[in-house]
């Protein structure tokens, strides 16, 4: 092909398969709505493969596969043109080829699966040098004085990294010395048959010029059908990982069952619960229900699962055994998408968008000024509707033009925002309040738990003073429901959480 014609024509193909696959990547992710696939490590390794090879693997299946096709070709040309001299030297060449193909595509493959296992630690590569780049850990970094060891660290696992790949280079280059050498043998040989049978003057003088031309031509045409076909075979290993990613599933499905609107009681029965990929039982029979309006509180030690219990509740994992069910009926037989449209969330790791303060209220949902001002009022962000330094638009983080960098509390504001922003009927609040200032979060209590009659609200909280505005409390401890009932009552029937109760109060008079 016409080398600037053969570089546009690359050049489209690498942008546009780069964008299909990327998108379908995302796409994948888009179907795997439970949160077990991250609890994998293999899948960010496999992952890690497949971003990194989404611009060049496939492109180098053309560019390879053209380039096989076009030296076999010349190949069988040069061969058959020989061939019509002596036709066994012909063979014993094409013959030459076969096993030090497959050896090298036995090495190939190696060199191939040593960079899939090897890309466990480019992650951890990757890791290495953003924590000393990025501004997510300035801070530490400099205070702790991270630099020699982080720097030395990543040192030592990229030798270690590169040993292995340096081993496949050596292999590859024995075994190609090895092809070189029966080719020049073969060759040595036809040239001496080539001569001898010039000088007895059974073939003419040109001939043993062809036989040059002809084994220059074969063996550069064999060295590139054995090193390309490697390549393109190294390139077909990509895509079938690729194709086994886009066809991976877990046994989490969303069932078809409308919720039309009502969530009127979400129920626990014998519920217990093992993260995937793990074998401690974090969460053991549990038994209680939610009913529509109910304002719940959450609380229990650190450790004890109550955000393991939020992420059950909102179907980011199905139970180990027992059920979840929603209006009588089992949660898994409900549409997922449908159900968690009738969900909102405030998580204690809520995310920072680095996108404008409208998309951080309303992610990408029906975009409503008004609602969003209200949203950000009601979680008591409205100086921010008075700064004139803020507008809607403001992206909210200083990496990019524009941007303002906020505290810790207004993120969790922002965070909150989200969730009101909503008006779904039921509100998850995971810790809502642990970076805010007393006083805002006495008004978002108030906001969120007494302005909000119809609402079902589930909320961890450590902060007990907080109880005085739930229904019931669920207080668990080491994953068992320890009591559920009201604050006043349990104060009454648990000495544990009378003891907790009192324990704080203390600490705060
Ligand atoms: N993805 C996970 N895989 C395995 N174990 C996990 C995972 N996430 C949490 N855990 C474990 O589950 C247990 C309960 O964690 P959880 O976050 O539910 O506790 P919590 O009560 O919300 O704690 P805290 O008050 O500190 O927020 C912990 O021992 C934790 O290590």
């Amino acid at each position: 092909m016409v080398p600037p014609l053969a570089t546009s024509i690359q050049g489209i193909l690498t942008d546009k398969l780069t964008g299909f696959i990327n998108v379908n990547l995302m796409k994948k992710s888009e179907d795997l709505q439970s949160l077990s696939i991250f609890d994998n490590s293999t899948y960010f390794d496999e992952l890690q493969m497949l971003k990194d090879g989404a611009s060049w693997r496939p492109v180098n299946l053309i560019v390879f596969g053209v380039a096989v096709i076009q030296s076999g070709l010349t190949l069988i040309f040069m061969l058959s043109l020989l061939a019509r001299y002596n036709w066994w030297i012909a063979i014993i060449l094409f013959l030459v080829m076969i096993p030090q193909s497959l050896s090298y595509y036995r090495i190939q493959q190696q060199a191939f699966e040593t960079m899939v296992t090897r890309s466990k630690n480019a992650r951890k590569l990757d890791y290495l040098s953003s924590l000393l780049l990025d501004r997510k850990d300035a801070k530490e970094v400099r205070l702790f004085n991270m630099f020699p060891t982080v720097i030395s660290r990543y040192i030592n696992l990229f030798k270690d990294t590169r040993k292995d790949v340096d081993q496949i280079r050596v292999k590859q280059m024995y075994a190609s010395s090895i092809f070189l050498a029966l080719v020049v043998a073969v060759s040595g040989y036809g040239f001496y048959w080539f001569a001898s049978s010039v000088s007895q003057r059974t073939i003419g003088a040109g001939a043993l010029l062809m036989f040059i031309s002809v084994i220059a031509s074969v063996s550069s045409s064999l060295a590139t059908i054995v090193e390309d076909s490697s390549l393109l075979y190294d390139s077909l290993l990509w895509v079938e990982k690729y194709n086994r990613f886009e066809k991976y599933h877990d046994d989490f499905k969303s069932g078809t069952k409308q919720v039309n609107g009502n969530v009127n009681q979400i129920q626990l029965v014998h519920v217990s619960f093992t993260y995937p990929f793990s074998k401690k039982e974090i969460l053991h029979n549990i038994n209680f229900e939610i009913n529509k309006g109910e304002k719940i509180a959450i609380v229990g030690e650190n450790g004890s699962g109550k955000s393991t219990l939020i992420k059950l509740l909102m179907r980011f994992y199905d139970p180990s055994s027992g059920e979840i069910k929603l209006n009588g009926k089992n949660l898994k037989d409900y549409d997922l998408k449908d159900y968690r449209d009738n969900l909102s969330a405030t998580f204690q790791d809520y995310s920072r968008f680095k996108l404008s303060l409208l998309d951080n209220v309303s992610v990408f949902r029906k975009e409503n000024m008004e609602r969003v001002k209200v949203s950000l009022d009601k979680a008591g962000l409205n100086s921010f509707l008075k700064d004139k330094n803020i507008s809607l638009q403001t992206i909210l983080s200083k990496e990019f033009a524009g941007g303002v960098e906020l505290s810790g509390g207004q993120w969790q504001k922002v965070a909150l925002a989200r969730g009101i922003y909503s008006d779904a009927q039921v509100e998850f609040l995971d810790e809502p309040t642990a970076a805010i200032d007393a006083n805002s979060e006495n008004e978002i209590y108030k906001n969120f738990l007494v302005e909000n009659e119809g609402k079902t609200i589930v909320f961890v909280t450590h902060r007990l003073s907080a109880v005085k505005y739930a229904d019931k409390i669920l207080f668990l401890q080491n994953g068992k429901v320890q009591g559920f009932d009201s604050h006043k009552n349990l104060m009454k029937s648990n000495t544990d959480y009378h003891d907790m109760y009192n324990l704080q109060k203390e600490a705060y008079v």
